[in-house]
C-alpha cells in the first residue's frame, strides 16, 4: 500500500522533542510513552536474539529511561539482564522513575562488566545528544564486541545528518520511536544503525501534526506519477530534447532512452554534428534525431523538456547553450558536462528545473561538500532555485523550499558508468509529462533505485549491473510505484 506522506515524514532529533512536548502538553503521560519504547525494544530484541547475558548501557537522559524499562521486560522473561549506569538520572525525571522500578543488577560502568556481556542495549544517549561522544561513553561503546541493539539511533550519531559525533558504535539493531530521524537514512548513519525498526508508541496525531516536517523518506505516496487517459495525445505528454556529443555519444542515449521509457510522448536526439547525427540514427527507431545546431529546436515551444549535460563537454559552450535554454523558459536538467561546466559559478544554473550532481560535480560548482550534506543539498537548492540531486547511495532531493527527500532503494551496483545518464532521462521524461521538478526529482530517483532493485532480483549481493540493464525494468518500476 502507497504510505502517505505523513507517514513518510522525518523529523529532526530536536523536532522530535517539540512533538514529545507536545504530547505532554496535550496530556499525554510521559512515563507512558516511555513504557510503550522501551516494550518495542523488548519486542524487536526478542523476535531477533535468544535469552543470553544481556547489559543495558544506561544513559542519565529519557534514552537511559527507556534502558530501564528494556531490563525490567526482559528480566520478567527470565532474561539474565544487567544495567550498567553512565551517570544516574535527573531526580523527579521520568527516566528516574523508570531507573526505580529496576530491581535487579546496577553493575559499575567498567570494561570487566562489558567483557561479560553476549549482548548490549545501546541506551546511552538518543535524541538528547548535545555534544561530542567521548570519556567513558565511548570507551565503552568503542570495546563492544557482541551484538549491540540500539534505543532510538546508536550513542553518538545525529539524528539530523547522519554523521556520528566522536563515536558511533555499530548497532545490529535500531528500534526507534514515532517517526524516522534524517539520520537513520543518511550515510554513514543508515549503516550504522544496522536494522531500523520503527515502532509506534502512541504518540497523538495531534503532537505529531504539530510540527510541519521538511524531510521525508523518498517513496511512492510522497509524489503520483502522471496518469494516462483518452484524451491525451504524443504531444500532451511532452517533448524532451537532449544535445548530445560527438565524444561521449553513448550517454546522451541512455537518458533518451530512458526518457522514452518513462512516459515522454517524444524524445529528440540533438546531435551536435552530422557524423554523431548519423550514429544516433543507428539507435532506436523510435527515437528523433535532429541535425546541428540544437539551438535551432528552441523554436518550437512544445519542446518543454530538455535534458542538458549527459555527454557534453565540460566547456563554456555547454554552459551557453544551458542558458539560452533556460532563457526560452523551457524546464531544464542539469548533469555531468553542464554542471562541471559551471564550476564555481552556482548562479549560471539559476533557472534550471533540476540539477543532478554527484558528489565530486556538487563540490566543484558549490564548493566543499560540507558534512551536513543534507543541509549542504538544500543551501545548493537555496542557491539556485533549483531542485537538487545530491547523487550517491543515499541521494538527497532538495528543493528552494526547503523540502527534501532522502533516498534509499538505490543498490551499490548503481555505481556504474552511464547509470546518472538514466537517472536525468528519468527526470527529464517526467518534467515533460508536468511533474513539478520536485517530485519528477523525487519520483526518478526512487523508479531508478527499483529498477536497479528489480534488475538484480535474486542475484547473489555484490551481483554487478550495467546502465542498460535498467531499461527494461522501467515498467515494472512504474507498475510498482502506482500499485
Ligand atoms: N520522542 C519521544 O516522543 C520519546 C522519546 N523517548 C526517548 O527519549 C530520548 C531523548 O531523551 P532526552 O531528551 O532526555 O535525551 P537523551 O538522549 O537521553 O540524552 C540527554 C542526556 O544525555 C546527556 N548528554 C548528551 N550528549 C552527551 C554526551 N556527548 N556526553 C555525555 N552526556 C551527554 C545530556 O546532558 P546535558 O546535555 O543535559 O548536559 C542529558 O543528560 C529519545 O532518544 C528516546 O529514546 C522515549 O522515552 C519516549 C518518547
Ligand atoms: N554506492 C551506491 N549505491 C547506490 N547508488 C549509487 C551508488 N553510487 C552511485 N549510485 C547512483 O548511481 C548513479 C551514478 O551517477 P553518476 O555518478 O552521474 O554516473 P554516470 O555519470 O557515469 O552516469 C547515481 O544515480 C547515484 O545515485
Ligand atoms: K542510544
Amino acid at each position: 500500500m502507497t504510505p502517505s506522506p505523513s507517514a513518510l515524514a522525518l523529523l529532526t532529533p530536536d523536532e522530535m522533542a517539540a512533538v514529545d512536548r507536545a504530547a505532554i502538553a496535550g496530556g499525554a503521560s510521559g512515563p507512558a510513552l516511555m513504557r510503550a519504547a522501551g516494550a518495542a525494544v523488548a519486542r524487536a530484541l526478542r523476535k531477533r536474539f535468544r535469552p543470553c547475558r544481556t547489559l543495558i548501557l544506561a544513559g542519565p537522559g529519557n534514552n537511559g529511561g527507556d534502558g530501564y524499562v528494556v531490563a525490567r521486560l526482559l528480566e520478567r522473561e527470565g532474561w539474565p539482564v544487567s544495567v550498567a549506569a553512565l551517570a544516574p538520572p535527573r531526580p523527579g525525571s521520568d527516566a528516574a522513575m523508570a531507573a526505580a522500578e529496576w530491581r535487579g543488577p546496577v553493575l559499575p560502568f567498567t570494561p570487566e562488566t562489558l567483557a561479560r556481556a553476549q549482548l548490549v542495549v545501546d541506551a546511552l544517549f538518543g535524541a538528547g545528544l548535545s555534544r561530542e561522544l567521548d570519556g567513558p561513553a565511548a570507551a565503552a561503546l568503542r570495546a563492544v564486541r557482541v551484538p549491540l541493539v540500539a534505543v532510538d539511533v546508536p550513542s553518538g550519531l545525529d539524528g539530523a545528518t547522519g554523521e556520528p559525533r566522536g563515536f558511533a558504535p555499530q548497532a545490529a539493531l535500531t528500534v526507534t520511536f514515532g517517526r524516522l530521524k534524517p539520520g537513520h537514512l543518511l550515510l554513514p548513519g543508515r549503516e550504522l544503525c544496522g536494522e531500523v525498526v520503527l515502532a509506534d508508541i502512541g504518540l497523538p496525531e495531534a503532537a505529531l501534526a504539530s510540527v510541519a516536517p521538511r524531510a521525508f523518506r523518498n517513496a511512492p505516496g510522497l509524489w503520483r506519477l502522471p496518469e494516462r487517459g483518452a484524451q491525451h495525445h504524443k504531444f500532451s505528454h511532452g517533448h524532451v530534447t537532449i544535445p548530445g556529443g560527438a565524444a561521449m555519444p553513448g550517454a546522451a542515449r541512455l537518458a533518451a532512452m530512458s526518457a522514452r521509457r518513462i512516459g515522454a510522448g517524444l524524445v529528440t536526439l540533438a546531435a551536435e554534428d552530422t557524423a554523431t547525427a548519423t550514429l544516433f540514427r543507428q539507435g532506436e527507431p523510435g527515437l528523433l534525431v535532429s541535425a546541428p545546431p540544437p539551438e535551432d529546436l528552441l523554436a518550437d515551444e512544445r519542446r518543454s523538456a530538455w535534458v542538458l549535460g549527459p555527454g557534453l563537454p565540460p566547456r563554456p559552450e555547454t554552459l551557453a547553450l544551458l542558458r539560452r535554454v533556460v532563457e526560452a523558459g523551457r524546464h531544464v536538467v542539469a548533469d555531468g558536462g553542464a554542471l562541471t561546466a559551471a564550476a564555481g559559478q552556482p548562479h549560471t544554473l539559476q533557472g534550471a528545473a533540476i540539477l543532478t550532481p554527484h558528489a565530486g560535480e556538487f563540490a566543484k560548482v558549490f564548493g566543499a561538500l560540507r558534512r551536513d550534506r543534507l543541509a549542504a543539498a538544500r543551501m545548493a537548492a537555496a542557491v539556485t532555485g533549483a531542485v537538487v540531486v545530491l547523487k550517491g547511495s543515499d541521494s538527497i532531493i532538495a528543493a528552494p523550499d526547503g523540502r527534501a527527500a532522502i533516498n534509499n532503494n538505490a543498490p551499490p551496483a548503481l555505481a556504474t558508468a552511464g547509470s546518472g545518464d538514466v537517472l536525468a532521462g528519468l527526470a527529464g521524461g517526467l518534467l515533460a509529462q508536468n511533474l513539478p521538478p520536485f517530485e519528477a526529482a523525487c519520483a526518478a530517483a526512487w523508479l531508478h533505485g527499483q529498477a536497479a532493485t528489480l534488475a538484480l532480483a535474486g542475484a547473489a549481493p555484490g551481483t554487478p549491473l550495467v546502465a542498460e540493464d535498467l531499461l527494461p525494468q522501467l515498467r515494472a518500476a512504474w507498475i510498482a510505484a502506482t500499485r
